[in-house]
């Protein structure tokens, strides 16, 4: 497997302590997503003036853009502890009635990556998000009794990468969905500002843009660049960040003009010169450079296709002529977006299905 870029990587323990002080509290402090935070507000505002428990809420979008961040400040807006679990830690019925069973009145249990949990711990959850309620069962076969559990009222924030994966029933019980969008330049300089300031970085305006810039539209790559910028200028005994000095930093780590980094320009360049700009299916893609499908899907291909470079078909992915012009390479006459690229455009919703 190839090594994990700089935009994905997974961070040691001193970064995850770095990326948790940087998370905001509440939700004025949280930045941007405007339609979803005003929204939240009032179902919490509401929840608290009826003196019950917020109704669950579901929010999808990809990785990075503040989901477990905005779990954190329900609770905290709703002065209630918060419970963390995932999906992939949840394999079978018995681990979520242990989780759902020692619940307290009011607690707000958050599970990412909802859509990754077992088909019999899902259908657990259904009675509990509408009756507070499981059925434990106990034995085996004949003998296997079901003995009802009551749950104190608590609410439920899934968070998801994939909202279209959720089966209806699941997705139906949830009070409140929300999704995410990409964050703009401005709104990442305004992340950023917060963060140099609670790091005590000296960063001038045009050096917010710069990094902002490269940050692929997500607070958590923001930062994280943020971070190597402070390392670079640290070494080089630089005081203040300005454009320059954040370019040369984030030039040193792979990550260009563009934002995009090693994987991002290694998924373009395989679909370019190994397949020749397409159509391809994902899993094929992905075993070229050596990833994940679902780290190819989630976490390259959302960006390529928003920034135009990659196109979405029925018959698989594409590149665009912005993807060889961003590779320096010449765009070929007969290349497959010619026919199909108006079929499935950036963003397009019906290229959310799954292709392979
Ligand atoms: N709106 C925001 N304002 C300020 N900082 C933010 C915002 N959203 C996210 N962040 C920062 O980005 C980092 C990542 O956010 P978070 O962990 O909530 O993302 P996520 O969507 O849950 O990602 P994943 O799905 O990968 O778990 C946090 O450390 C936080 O500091």
């Amino acid at each position: 497997m190839a090594e994990p870029s700089l935009v994905a990587s997974q961070e040691e323990p001193e970064e995850r302590a770095l990326e948790a002080a940087l998370r905001p509290k509440f939700l004025d402090e949280f930045v941007g997503q405007g339609r979803v935070r005003r929204q939240l507000s009032l179902v919490l505002e509401a929840s608290r003036m009826r003196g019950r428990t917020a109704d669950h809420v579901l929010l999808s979008g990809p990785p990075g853009l503040g989901k477990t961040t905005l779990a954190m400040i329900i609770a905290g807006e709703m002065n209630a502890p918060l419970r963390i679990s995932s999906g992939p830690a949840i394999q079978h019925a018995g681990d979520l009635a242990a989780i759902l069973s020692s619940l307290s009145e009011g607690e707000v249990l958050f599970l990412d990556e909802i859509h990754r949990m077992s088909r019999p711990a899902e259908e657990m959850l259904y009675m509990a998000m509408e009756d507070f309620r499981v059925d434990i069962v106990v034995g085996k076969g004949a003998g296997a009794t079901a003995i009802p559990l009551d749950l104190p009222p608590f609410t439920l924030v899934g968070a998801t990468t994939r909202a279209g994966l959720l089966p209806g029933p699941l997705r139906d019980r949830f009070g409140f969905t929300g999704h995410l969008e990409f964050y703009t330049v401005e709104e990442l300089e305004l992340v950023l500002r917060r963060s140099a300031g609670l790091l005590d970085l000296k960063v001038t305006s045009a050096g917010f843009t710069e990094v902002a810039g490269r940050s692929r539209g997500t607070p958590r790559i923001a930062n994280r660049l943020l971070r190597r910028v402070r390392d670079w200028a640290l070494v080089h005994g630089i005081e203040q960040i300005d454009a320059r000095a954040a370019g040369a930093a984030l030039d040193m780590y792979e990550v260009d003009a563009r934002g995009l980094d090693r994987l991002d320009r290694g998924v373009l360049s395989a679909l370019v010169t190994k397949f020749g700009g397409g159509p391809v299916g994902l899993s094929t893609l992905a075993i070229a450079v050596g990833e994940e499908p679902e780290t190819v899907e989630t976490v390259a291909e959302p960006y390529l296709v928003r920034e135009g470079l990659m196109g979405r078909t029925p018959r698989g992915r594409i590149a665009t002529p912005l993807a060889y012009e961003h590779l320096g390479l010449p765009v070929p006459a007969s290349a497959p977006f010619a026919e199909s690229a108006t079929l499935f455009g950036p963003g397009s919703d019906e290229a959310d299905g799954s292709l392979d």
